[in-house]
């Protein structure tokens, strides 16, 4: 398993050390394309192949990014393996079921502008999201080059969310200034980008892949301007790593994020232990150490509000996919030929 093509995947030991000696004939691949029972995958010779699931894998339960062992022979896949990192988003619709959206991520770059699509709340929810997908989050502050005040200041607010965000401005649209991204983005590296629309995701992604994201153009230039054909949602990065793009990463919402928000918020998560109550809301009640953070000025306000308010997007999402799991099978035929009648009514 030491084919040094293999780590042209973004294949690390990790992945290496899950593999049993009567696997050894099989080859790694990593899924580019999920669809409804067969996948599209990139060999060690970064070729796309398509593969059948085997019988008991199920393709809700897949992600792009996600490394596989394929029998080549039999164009199946004989194993997924274990992930490092998962990104998933709460589906649309009533029947909201938590979703894969992208499998061994190790950086993600939360993308913002250096104006007034700087949000300290959303910044944090992404975070918050990075954090529990166990990737790294690293804010990128675009449009430095047309910044609304100083760059330094945006740079000190994204900074302030938590020490474990690094935080980079940048033009998006100067070559200098994306070579100073590349440290994430060499050889076995992979990252994902996630911001608002209009903030630079595709100026940066075509910067260092060649990539159209935003017309999710599969043909891409190769560093000497030969055309290559390459997978939909993984793009080889000019670095050596891959950037993944796939429809679902732009929108992102939280769901079952607690584990990330209480990292994220370790402060007042440590402040709450000291509380009289254990229930308590932090509100009016006696005893209440981080209403006293708060008082004695140790505590920003306006950080606990996000906080809270972040808690009960989790909470919600994460209740509303509870419900629907449990409602299981039969609730989602019911859905479906309800929403089926609802498009014929308005003609779709
Ligand atoms: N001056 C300047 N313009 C930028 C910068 N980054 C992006 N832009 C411009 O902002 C506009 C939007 O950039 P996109 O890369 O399309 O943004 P996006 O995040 O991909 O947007 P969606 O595809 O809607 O998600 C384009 O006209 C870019 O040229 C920057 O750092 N400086
Ligand atoms: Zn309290």
């Amino acid at each position: 398993m030491n084919d040094p093509d293999v780590t042209l995947l973004g294949w690390s030991d990790t992945f290496a050390d899950q593999i049993t000696p009567e696997e050894a004939g099989l080859v790694p691949l990593r899924l580019s394309e999920v669809r409804r029972n067969r996948v599209m995958a990139l060999t060690p010779a970064l070729d796309v192949v398509e593969m059948a699931l085997s019988g008991d894998m199920v393709a809700t339960d897949l992600a792009v990014g996600d490394f596989a062992l394929g029998d080549m022979d039999a164009g199946r896949l004989a194993r997924v393996l274990e992930r490092r990192s998962v990104i998933r988003r709460r589906a649309a619709g009533a029947t909201a079921a938590a979703q894969l959206i992208a499998a061994n991520i190790d950086t993600l770059f939360i993308t913002t502008s250096c104006n007034a699509d700087f949000n300290e709340a959303r910044l944090e929810r992404y975070v918050a999201l990075a954090i529990e997908a166990e990737t790294t989050p690293v804010v990128i502050l675009t449009k430095a080059d047309k910044a609304l005040g100083t760059p330094a200041e945006y740079l000190a607010r994204a900074e302030a969310i938590s020490p474990r965000v690094e935080a980079i401005a940048i033009n998006a649209k100067d070559l200098d200034d994306i070579a100073r991204l590349e440290h994430w983005c060499g050889t076995g590296q992979t990252i994902a980008l996630v911001g608002s629309s209009g903030v630079g995701k595709s100026t940066i992604g075509k910067r260092l892949s060649g990539a159209d994201l935003a017309t999710g153009d599969i043909r891409e230039d190769d560093a000497k301007g030969r055309h290559t054909t390459t997978a939909r949602s993984m793009h080889r990065m000019h670095a050596g790593g891959w950037l993944i793009d796939t429809p679902g990463m732009r929108e992102l919402a939280l769901v079952d994020t607690a584990a990330g928000i209480a990292t994220l918020f370790e402060d007042i998560t440590d402040l709450e232990t000291d509380c009289k109550f254990s229930d308590c809301k932090h509100q009016t009640e006696p005893g209440c150490a981080v209403q006293a953070a708060v008082r004695a000025g140790r505590l920003n306000a306006e950080r606990l509000e996000r906080w809270r308010k972040l808690k009960a997007e989790d909470a919600a999402n994460s209740e509303t996919i509870a419900e629907t799991r449990q409602r299981g099978r039969k609730f989602s035929k019911t859905y479906k030929s309800a929403m089926k009648a609802k498009r014929g009514k308005r003609g779709e």
